[in-house]
């Protein structure tokens, strides 16, 4: 297993966030966690990262690549070689003062030792990769005047710079617009196929994630209430839960055409 979370609670300041949460993503495969806003999927992926508040008490169990991401020391290892993370919104991840190229390149500076000019030579490479052109203007551009969909994909490149195993992807395509987050979502796939990634994709979105990973876990008020495989989550779901998100589709008011001005 990649990622292996089991029985973890997560408080803090006597407010319980995580309540016996048991996660498994395997190589290659694409694991939904999906719920309301609130429920807990980001606790649970920072968590997975030891990338937790102050003061926050935490039990439980987490492996990622085999290494007990729990323990302060080997986690800092993990994020910087095995796992990394991708946030829903881009632009509150990159300093808005800095060049594209010197944020991007930054983990291949500090982490990998790799100088300057390497380190942009290959964040060229991964800007090509995830279908960004004119890569030279862009290595030199403020985060201002990239759209959403641009921004994501240079995060993207950034996260994929350490070739991670493991990719925590947070509503990584939510702001994005839904041909943009099309695109993203297909380079994420390929990506993910040829590198044999495991990742955790998560979403509002029961639907999103039905059609785009191999197995749901559903995850209400800091607890997972039902775990499937995608096909089976519309057909049988096993929590009143489940079946009310796959249904939240319908409940969307219908347009009053009787009083339409003229
Ligand atoms: N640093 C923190 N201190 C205290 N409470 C927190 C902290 N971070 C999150 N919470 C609380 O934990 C709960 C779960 O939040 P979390 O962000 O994990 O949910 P989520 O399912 O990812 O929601 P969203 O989809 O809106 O991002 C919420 O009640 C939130 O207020």
């Amino acid at each position: 297993m990649l990622l292996s979370i089991e029985d973890l609670n997560l408080s803090v300041s006597d407010h319980q966030i995580l309540r016996g949460v048991s996660i498994e993503v395997a190589e290659g495969e694409t694991v939904g966690l999906v719920g309301e806003s609130g429920s807990g999927k980001s606790t649970t992926a920072r968590a997975a990262l030891r990338l937790v508040p102050d003061g926050a008490q935490m039990s439980g169990a987490v492996t990622v690549c085999g290494h007990d991401a729990t323990d302060p020391m080997l986690v800092r290892e993990v994020r910087r070689t095995m796992a990394a993370m991708i946030f829903q919104e881009p632009r509150s991840v990159l300093n808005p003062v800095r060049r594209i190229g010197d944020s991007a390149a930054e983990r291949l500076v500090q982490v990998h030792g790799m100088n300057k000019a390497e380190a942009r030579r290959r964040i060229t490479e991964l800007f090509v990769e995830v279908g960004l052109k004119d890569t030279e203007r862009l290595l030199r551009c403020y985060p201002h005047q990239l759209s959403g969909g641009m921004l994501q994909r240079v995060v993207i490149a950034a996260a994929l710079s350490i070739t991670p195993r493991l990719l925590l992807a947070d509503e990584a395509t939510s702001a994005l617009d839904v041909t943009t987050q099309a695109e993203v979502l297909a380079l994420l796939r390929r990506l993910q196929r040829e590198r044999e990634m495991g990742v955790l994709f998560i979403t509002h979105d029961l639907h999103l994630a039905a059609a785009y990973c191999d197995r749901v876990y559903v995850m209400k008020e800091g607890s997972i209430v039902d775990h499937q495989k995608s096909g089976a989550i519309f057909v049988n779901p096993a929590h009143p839960y489940t079946k009310a998100l796959a249904e939240a589709v319908a409940l969307l008011p219908e347009r009053d055409t009787t009083e339409i001005p003229s």
